[in-house]
């Protein structure tokens, strides 16, 4: 079902390990200037990164996408089938990444907007609880799943995704975020191993 990955000379990967991993570290601090941050939305004490200048700028957010790429290729040896994305800012990243590694992508999406059979998890998150949906056929038995999403505070959102692709019998292997809120230690409740490009608050 997975691929091998391809060879990295016919996807333009970097000659070294070194010359990738120079190429990481200056993207990640383009993308780190790129974040806004608001006091108090959308609730007092909460402090809310915003990530969308990333997307308002063509060469911010090819560094993004470009970034996982390189993350993906360097740690996981195989081709992910499937990129699954939550809701909603999870689908800013979630296809283009899909897209440029030749996956499927799928979304997870909030409760009362997909047809058809659904599967259904609840969960609470840093800010409120909620309910996510898949489609019941949407992740095939055995298929390889890496989920995507902007941010991970309390992993709240990132757990029920992850539990909905196993109840249909996907295989995780792993999650990956833009940013992680490092005081909440949601990767602590996540299932599989956890990629974060940024981490902490400003
Ligand atoms: O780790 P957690 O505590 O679960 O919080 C992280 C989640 O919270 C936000 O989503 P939210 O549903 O608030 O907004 P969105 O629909 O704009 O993605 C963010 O995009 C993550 O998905
Ligand atoms: N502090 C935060 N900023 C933006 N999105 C979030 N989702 C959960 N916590 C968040
Ligand atoms: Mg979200």
């Amino acid at each position: 079902m997975s691929s091998t990955l391809p060879d990295a000379s016919k996807v333009g990967l970097p000659a070294s390990d070194a010359t990738s991993a120079a190429e990481l570290a200056s993207l990640k601090v383009r993308l780190r200037t790129a974040l806004r941050q608001y006091p108090d939305f959308p609730s007092p004490g909460i402090l809310f990164e915003d990530i969308l200048p990333i997307f308002a700028d063509p060469s911010l957010h090819e560094a993004l996408i470009r970034s996982l790429e390189l993350h993906i290729l360097a740690n996981y040896g195989q081709k992910p089938d499937v990129i699954v994305g939550l809701e909603a800012r999870g689908f800013l990243m979630g296809p283009s990444l899909a897209l440029r590694l030749g996956a499927s992508f799928v979304p997870v999406r909030k409760q009362g907007k997909l047809p058809g059979p659904c599967e259904t998890q609840g969960y609470e998150k840093e800010y409120g609880q909620d309910f996510f949906q898949m489609q019941a056929d949407s992740i095939k038995p055995g298929q390889k799943v890496l989920v995507i999403d902007d941010i991970i505070a309390t992993g709240g959102s990132a757990k029920a995704g992850g539990e909905l692709i196993q109840k249909m019998g996907g295989e995780l292997l792993g999650f990956i975020f833009l940013l992680e809120l490092e005081f909440l230690h949601g990767r602590d409740s996540l299932p599989a191993p956890v990629f974060t490009l940024l981490s902490g608050q400003a």
